[in-house]
């Protein structure tokens, strides 16, 4: 059952538990244009082991879409006041794009609170800002209708949305009915950020998934962001943007297996690696 929290600034989020109570605690985090039901594939076999926190990103599912740019330091908020909302100390975090974004801030700042971290087809740096400009003029003037086809070809090889009709169908619904105003506060949080060089101050043992055909975060920057973190570990999947509904049981199988490692902490770089987002 989805339940609500409101947080110090007014803002409702939404989220809902699965699994054991007194488990140990795995917070999820959606994607741009997608709600906590995008971990649909995933949430037998992770409830299985841990209390899972889903949660809609502001702006998006049934949490409240707040005016305005919102930036990751808002939405990094958000995970830290929910979190202790709900009386939680410590978790494990695992957030796809938009979400992994939230959780390269989230082992920046709360590492003290974080015991294992995956970040998802992300990146430290979706640049240039000029095409998020565009894409918030855009969804601001015309709503979602206009963006679905071309999102669906960065989330989906083409030939698993063809062969997959009905796996896509309820995503592009979330698409379809996330609200703008809250579509255009994240493209402004990814426009304004900047993670290259401070991931390398990311202390917490850290899982990066790439896709091999991501065209909106591609492997590149899944390489890069991996590099940059100390100690991170890379895994890459056969898929595009979305992967763990292109590869939902692969993915499913490569965050329990990195969360059940034992876990010893990286030493913490104050260096960034080279990046390939220049490029
Ligand atoms: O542009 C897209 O739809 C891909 C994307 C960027 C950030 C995110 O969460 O999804």
């Amino acid at each position: 059952m989805t339940d609500t929290v409101t947080l110090g600034d007014g803002c409702t989020i939404a989220y809902r538990f699965d699994g054991a109570a007194h488990a140990p605690v795995l917070v999820l985090g959606n994607s741009l244009g997608t709600d906590l039901g995008m971990w649909a594939p995933q949430i037998d076999a992770f409830a299985q082991t841990y209390r899972v926190l889903r949660y809609d990103t502001r702006g998006h599912g049934r949490s409240q879409a707040s005016a305005g740019a919102y930036g990751i330091d808002r939405l990094g908020r958000d995970v830290v006041e929910l979190t202790a909302s709900l009386g939680i100390d410590r978790f494990h975090f695992c957030g796809l794009s938009l979400g992994g974004m939230v959780g390269q801030w989230l082992g920046i700042r709360e590492s003290d609170r974080l015991d294992r971290l995956v970040l998802a087809n992300t990146s430290g740096y979706m640049g240039p800002p000029s095409a998020w400009d565009a894409r918030i003029a855009a969804v601001l003037a015309e709503g979602m209708a206009p963006l679905a086809e071309a999102s669906i070809a960065r989330w989906f090889t083409p030939g698993f949305a063809m062969r997959h009709p009905d796996t896509i169908e309820p995503i592009v619904k979330m698409l379809r009915s996330t609200d703008p105003t809250g579509y255009a506060g994240c493209c402004a949080a990814i426009r304004d950020m900047d993670m290259r060089r401070a991931a390398a101050l990311i202390g917490v043992p850290t899982l990066v998934i790439g896709g091999s055909a991501d065209p909106a975060t591609p492997p590149d920057h899944a390489q890069a962001l991996a590099s940059a973190i100390p100690g991170a570990t890379l895994e890459m999947l056969d898929a595009a943007h979305l992967s763990n509904i292109e590869q939902p049981d692969r993915f499913a199988s490569l965050v329990l297996d990195f969360l059940a490692r034992s876990s010893s902490r990286p030493p913490v770089a104050r260096e960034s690696a080279e990046s390939a987002y220049d490029r």
